[in-house]
C-alpha cells in the first residue's frame, strides 16, 4: 500500500470566529492527484491555507508531509513549506526582478548557498515547464500561462513531496489551461502528489481524477459523472 502524504482526522476550519469546514477527513497518498471543487466561498483556499500553515489547525488532527499541523510551532512553519509547492491562482511572482532572480530569491530565502547549485537548480525546473529561454525576462515580458510555467516551477525548487495548488488555471484561458494542467500532469506522472482547487470542470472531463468537493460546510469524495 502506498505511503499516506496528507492526512486529515475531523478537522474544522474558522475564519476567524465562523466555521468555514468541519468533520473533515480526508487521506491522500503519495503520487495522488487530488482535485477540490467547489463554489466561490465554500472554503476550498481556507482548506488550502490550512494545510499550508497559514490558517492554523485549531480542531482536529492533522499531517503533512510528516508535520503535525496541531503541534506545529510558528517557527517550523518555513520547513514545512519547503517540503510543499504552493501555486496561486494569480502567479505570486516578483514584479521588479527577472525570472532567474525570481527563483533565486527562493533558493536564497530557503537557505541554498552555492552559486553553480543555485544555476543549476533553476535550469533544471526552467526545464520542466519548457521555459528555459525565458530566465532574463521580467515577469510582464511574459504571458499569463508562460507566467504560471514558471510560479510551478518556482514551486518545484525544493524538490516538494506535495504540490498544492490554489486555482492555478483560474485566470487562463482555456487553451492556456491545458497547457498548464499537462505542465502539472507531467509532474504528477514522475512521481509528485498533487492537491489542486479548480472551477474548472472541463478540465476534470479532460483529466479525470479522483475529486473531492466543497459543499455545505463538508468536504468528501465525490465520482466523476456527478461532478
Ligand atoms: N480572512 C478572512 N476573514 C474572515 N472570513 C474569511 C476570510 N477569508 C475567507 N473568509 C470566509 O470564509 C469562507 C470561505 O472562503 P474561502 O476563500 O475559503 O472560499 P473559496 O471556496 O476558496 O472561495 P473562492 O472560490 O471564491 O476562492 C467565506 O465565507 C469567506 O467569506
Amino acid at each position: 500500500m502506498s505511503e499516506t502524504i496528507l492526512e486529515l482526522k475531523d478537522v474544522a476550519i474558522f475564519q476567524k470566529e465562523n466555521l468555514v469546514l468541519n468533520e473533515v477527513s480526508l487521506d491522500v497518498k503519495k503520487g495522488d492527484f487530488v482535485y477540490l471543487i467547489g463554489k466561490t466561498g465554500s472554503g476550498k483556499s481556507s482548506f488550502m491555507k490550512t494545510l499550508y500553515a497559514d490558517l492554523p489547525l485549531r480542531q482536529g488532527e492533522g499531517s503533512i508531509a510528516g508535520f503535525d499541523l496541531k503541534s506545529l510551532k510558528e517557527k517550523h512553519i518555513p520547513h514545512l513549506r519547503r517540503k510543499l509547492g504552493v501555486v496561486f491562482q494569480d502567479f505570486k511572482l516578483l514584479p521588479d526582478r527577472n525570472i532567474n532572480n525570481n527563483m533565486l530569491f527562493v533558493l536564497k530565502a530557503t537557505g541554498w548557498k552555492d552559486n553553480s547549485k543555485m544555476k543549476a537548480k533553476i535550469e533544471e525546473v526552467l526545464d520542466k515547464v519548457g521555459m528555459k529561454t525565458k530566465g532574463f525576462k521580467f515577469p510582464h515580458e511574459l504571458s499569463g500561462g508562460e507566467q504560471q510555467r514558471v510560479a510551478i516551477a518556482r514551486a518545484l525548487l525544493n524538490d516538494p513531496e506535495l504540490i498544492l495548488a490554489d486555482e492555478p488555471t483560474g485566470n487562463l484561458d482555456p487553451q492556456t489551461s491545458v497547457e498548464v494542467m499537462k505542465v502539472l500532469q507531467d509532474i504528477n506522472k514522475s512521481g509528485r502528489t498533487i492537491l489542486m482547487a479548480t472551477h474548472d470542470y472541463a478540465l476534470i472531463l479532460k483529466y479525470p481524477s479522483k475529486t473531492l468537493k466543497c459543499d455545505g460546510g463538508k468536504i468528501f469524495e465525490v465520482v466523476q459523472r456527478t461532478v
